[in-house]
């Protein structure tokens, strides 16, 4: 048996931290730990591996894996594990960690638990903590079969500093290109100075309360003041205030910081589902009654459009 993998989420070389942080997590099993990365010139980054736990890399080159698409990655991962026969194998719980499990987990007709928030491998048995009822419980998770398949929530795992071997182990591509049935014509990334959603340390998040553009404004303010990253709820996000990559929720992100902001946002449970595991919730909103409140540690009963502008300008003191 090989351990525990953790297919890494890079792009151009950018390593997210939640690969690091699973790095870490899985070096708590005892197992060996390996990262396993798909792409072009991503050799030289398995020293960044090692660091945070890597007993072994495996890597993967060739130009079908240049950028993530479904079809590739799993006749490659299919091929790997049937070769080397790791315990489990986890992923992100991001929008390509979520497409790549599941397409993988029907391969291979195994179980698969997604966005778990705790994470327990032994043995080759796996068991994953989940929120449920937008956070209201918890549910544990157990994986038949092997490998275990998860998909982990960024930031929930502290990122840990014991580093492994990062011994290099270059499978053979088994991928070619009639797996790929998509592919990425241009990448065109958004421009913000601001902290990428799912890593940020602080979220500032609006809603259909701020009303249009104006109350957003508002938002980005303070978020920028906290050095937070802006985020909205599907009303906000749907009314075309903010871009579809900031939507958080069910069908959005799901984020995990130390503090959660929700302005002008009712608390419906498929945006409590991207956020309700935030550390600290602090919520401003006209009225005593919405949901959000039963999920905040800090509320304000009060309108945004003055509120924020007095937080405004006490943070600028
Ligand atoms: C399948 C499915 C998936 C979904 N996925 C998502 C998802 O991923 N993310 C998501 O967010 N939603 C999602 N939704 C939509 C969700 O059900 C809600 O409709 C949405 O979250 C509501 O957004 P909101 O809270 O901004 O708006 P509302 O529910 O309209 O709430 C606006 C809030 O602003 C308050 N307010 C108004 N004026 C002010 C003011 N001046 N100052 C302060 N507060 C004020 C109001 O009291 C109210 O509580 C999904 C729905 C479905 C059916």
């Amino acid at each position: 048996m090989a351990g525990t993998w953790i297919f890494v989420e890079q792009r151009d070389g950018n390593i997210r931290k939640v690969t690091f942080e699973m790095l870490s997590e899985a070096k708590k099993f005892g197992d060996e730990v390996a990262a396993v990365v798909f792409g072009k010139g991503v050799e030289a980054l398995a020293p960044e591996f090692a660091k945070y736990g890597a007993d072994k890399v495996y890597v993967v080159e060739d130009d079908v894996f240049a950028n993530y698409n479904t079809g590739a990655y799993v006749a490659q991962m299919v091929a790997m594990i049937n070769e080397f026969k790791p315990n489990a194998v986890l992923f992100a719980h991001t929008f390509n960690g979520r497409d790549f499990a599941s397409r993988l987990a029907q391969k291979l007709q195994l179980g698969l638990a997604t966005d778990a928030i705790k994470v327990e491998v032994s043995a080759g048995k796996g068991v994953f903590t989940r929120a449920i009822y937008a956070g209201k419980a918890l549910a544990k998770v157990e994986v038949a079969g092997e490998p275990v398949l998860g998909t982990i929530r960024p930031g929930v795992c502290e990122v840990g500093n014991t580093a492994g071997a990062g011994a290099v182990v270059k499978p053979a591509v088994a991928a070619t290109a009639a797996d790929v049935y998509q592919t990425v014509k241009s990448f065109v990334p958004t421009v913000s100075a601001r902290p990428e959603l799912t890593e940020a340390d602080v979220v500032v998040s609006g809603g259909r309360g701020c009303k249009g553009p104006d109350g957003i404004k508002l938002v980005e303010q303070l978020a920028d003041l906290l050095g937070a990253a802006v985020g909205g709820s599907r009303a906000s996000i749907d009314s075309g205030w903010l871009g579809h990559e900031l939507q958080v929720g069910q069908t959005g992100k799901v984020v995990n910081p130390n503090l959660y902001v929700a302005a002008g946002i009712s608390g419906a449970i498929q945006h409590l589902a991207g956020m309700s595991s935030s550390k600290f919730i602090a919520a401003i909103n006209t009225d005593t009654e919405a949901p959000i409140f039963n999920v905040s540690d800090f509320g304000v009963v009060a309108d945004l459009f003055k509120v924020i502008p007095t937080l405004v300008s006490e943070l600028k003191k």
